[in-house]
């Protein structure tokens, strides 16, 4: 339905967001996890065609959509990470002004609103001006927008930013209602938004896809590299500096660590069956320390 052919962006003054990147989509969803500036906004955008891409290509049902953008927009429904709104409008006055936009209007909009205002759980506050929203409730906003024209592609940058934990379940669940007939596309930072909604799941880091697979295939990488140990606070330092940690209690006998290693770490370290957080982290840390070992040896290359 949608490919994305070795996409890459680099914007003025060389800075490489997206480093050839190939995707397919087809109907259901596609979680796009990845550290903070790892390019997933970049690679939105150019899916969204706000963005043409510095190289590669993109194509919707077969045709060239970064030429002819034109067919994918009018299926596309894209919630950007900085969505803004009108202050001084209701948020029906938005949605009605926005599905103008996409030339929607009469009762079919003004029925498709009232519906997407209760889908998104906004129909009380449909009187109050949007300058008076919670953050949370403009996000709901920002998802009713991007559901107007009913569309068969779903771009959506870090939606739940900003939901309360009942609101995030909700939203992780229409989407993935959504999912079922529409191509899907997530992104985010926090492992929990997609563990519980995407069977197929994309890791990107410093603009590298690093791997694509299901929850299961991801963590089955990290089987045998993830630890559970508890040491002194005193040593807490030292194991920082050796080892990735993925979670840290702290309690009356010192500190209860979750670690990557290649090797038993220390003396009584019990090996633990990895879960996606433990396997996204062992990715992102590999790839960090494969850049940083390659930067090593390019310095060294110039220094010679
Ligand atoms: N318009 C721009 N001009 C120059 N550099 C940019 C621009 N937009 C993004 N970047 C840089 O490109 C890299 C990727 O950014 P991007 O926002 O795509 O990542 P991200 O994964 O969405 O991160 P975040 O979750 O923090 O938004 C970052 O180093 C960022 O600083």
């Amino acid at each position: 339905m949608l490919e994305l052919i070795d996409v890459t962006q680099v914007y003025r003054g060389g800075r490489h967001a997206v480093g050839g990147v190939s995707l397919r989509l087809g109907p259901g969803m596609l979680g796009l996890l990845g550290p903070n500036g790892a390019g997933k906004s970049s690679l939105m955008r150019i899916v969204a065609t706000v963005t043409r891409p510095t190289g590669g290509g993109l194509r919707y049902r077969g045709a060239d959509a970064v030429a002819e953008p034109e067919p994918l927009r009018r299926e596309l429904g894209y919630l950007p990470q900085d969505f803004g709104v009108y202050p001084n409008l209701t948020a029906r006055e938005f949605l009605a002004y926005l599905a103008a936009a996409k030339g929607l209007s009469g009762r079919s909009a003004r029925a498709r609103i009232d519906e997407l205002l209760h889908l998104v759980n906004l129909t009380e506050a449909v009187r109050r001006p949007l300058g008076a929203y919670s953050g949370g409730m403009l996000r709901r906003v920002g998802i009713a927008q991007a559901l107007l024209a009913d569309p068969k592609v779903i771009v959506v940058d870090e939606p739940t930013a900003g939901l309360d934990p009942e609101e995030r379940v909700r939203f992780r669940n229409l989407l993935s209602e959504l999912a079922v007939d529409r191509a899907v596309l997530l992104s985010t930072h926090i492992v929990s938004d997609v563990e519980s909604v995407a069977a197929d799941i994309a890791v990107l880091a410093g603009g590298r896809l690093l791997r694509r697979g299901t929850p299961e295939e991801l963590c089955r990488e990290a089987a045998g590299r993830v630890w559970e140990l508890t040491v002194a606070s005193a040593q807490l330092p030292d194991v920082q500096g050796r080892f990735a940690i993925s979670r840290m209690v702290r309690g009356t006998d010192g500190v209860r660590l979750r670690l990557l290693a290649d090797h038993p770490p220390a003396p009584g370290a019990v090996a633990v069956a990895p879960d996606l957080e433990d396997a996204y982290l062992a990715l992102v840390h590999q790839s960090r320390s494969q850049s940083r070992s390659q930067s090593r040896s390019q310095g060294a290359e110039v220094a010679r």
